[in-house]
């Protein structure tokens, strides 16, 4: 199996972010306390998610945790917002506003045109669950990998993709099982429920998902793109039929018909889009 030779494209403080072949790697950077959030982790993840998004060359992203903990030697992929950071109507920032912030991550993960894997090498708990289920597909390391939802421990509630989209993932009795009684559950018992494509031995976590993102970008990008927006749009009603429909306009731009409506516009002349053109 090939091993990334991973180049950091931007220096950040709480993230890390990578790039190699076409794939990019943004891995959560606190260790210590189970790579926890606050806004400036997630205003950091907004700018590398954005970066990987506007770059041509980048087919697929991968989520992750920096790790181990330097003070017990254990993995986290994420532990959801910071409680330290927690004020009393958000995350409180260094400018000291409160947010909720990760649900502008949330958002650019689900509508990027690109595939993006969430690669689980130890805890996703609460705000850190919720992002591995909006992500397109999930690896989990067979040793350490553990799904927890303790929102409702800590009076929070992602009511939006990390709830409702679970059910439709794992179904409605284990989703709710998975909020209402916050247990821990394996990868492979992750993997049973269906919200978790592949368990895999650690040591080959991180090059397995490599070799993942390196076969999808063998696939044609338009029909990934498509496919990701057509699989989202039932459950994303108005704003999945818009993201869907802003790329058949784009396809739409790149047709002769197209190119005769802008020219003739701009020749202040009739269209002539031909004859014979009502394909059935
Ligand atoms: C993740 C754990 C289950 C791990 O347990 P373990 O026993 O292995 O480790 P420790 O508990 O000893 O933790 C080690 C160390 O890390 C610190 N830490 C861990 N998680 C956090 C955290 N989330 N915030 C701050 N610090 C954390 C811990 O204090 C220890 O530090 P020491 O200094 O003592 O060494 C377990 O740690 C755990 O349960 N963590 C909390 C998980 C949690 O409740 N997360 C928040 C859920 S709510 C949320 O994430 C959320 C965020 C949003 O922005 C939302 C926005 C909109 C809607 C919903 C949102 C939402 O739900």
């Amino acid at each position: 199996m090939k091993s990334p030779n991973w180049q950091t494209a931007i220096e950040f403080e709480d993230i890390t972010y990578k790039k190699c072949d076409g794939v990019a790697r943004i891995a959560f950077n606190r260790p210590d306390i189970r790579n926890a959030f606050r806004p400036k982790t997630t205003s950091e993840l907004y700018k590398a998610f954005y970066d990987a998004q506007e770059d041509t060359s980048i087919g697929v992203v991968l989520l992750s945790g920096e790790g181990p903990s330097s003070k017990d030697g254990k993995w986290a992929f994420c532990s959801g917002g910071d409680q330290k950071a927690r004020g009393h109507q958000g995350y409180v920032g260094e400018d000291g506003y409160h947010r909720l912030n990760i649900l502008e991550v949330q958002r650019l993960i689900r509508f990027m045109p690109k595939v993006v894997i969430a690669v689980v090498p130890g805890w996703a708990v609460g705000g850190g669950h919720s992002l591995h289920v909006v992500c397109d597909m999930t690896l989990a390391s067979k040793e350490h990998a553990i799904f927890k939802q303790t929102d409702a421990d800590v009076t929070s509630f992602d009511g939006g993709y990390g709830s409702a989209y679970l059910a439709k993932m794992v179904g409605q009795k284990k989703a709710r099982e998975i909020f209402f009684l916050g247990r821990n559950y394996s990868a492979q018992e992750a993997f049973e429920m269906g919200m978790v494509n592949a368990v895999i031995p650690h040591d080959e976590l991180e090059d397995t998902a490599y070799q993942w993102a390196q076969e999808i970008l063998e696939k044609s990008p338009t029909s990934i793109k498509m496919l990701k927006f057509a699989m989202n749009l039932t459950d994303d009603g108005m704003v999945g039929q818009q993201v869907f429909a802003g790329e058949a306009t784009r396809l739409a731009y790149m047709t002769e018909e197209a190119k005769e409506g802008r020219n003739a516009f701009l020749e202040k002349r009739k269209p002539d889009f031909g004859k014979d053109k009502w394909i059935p």
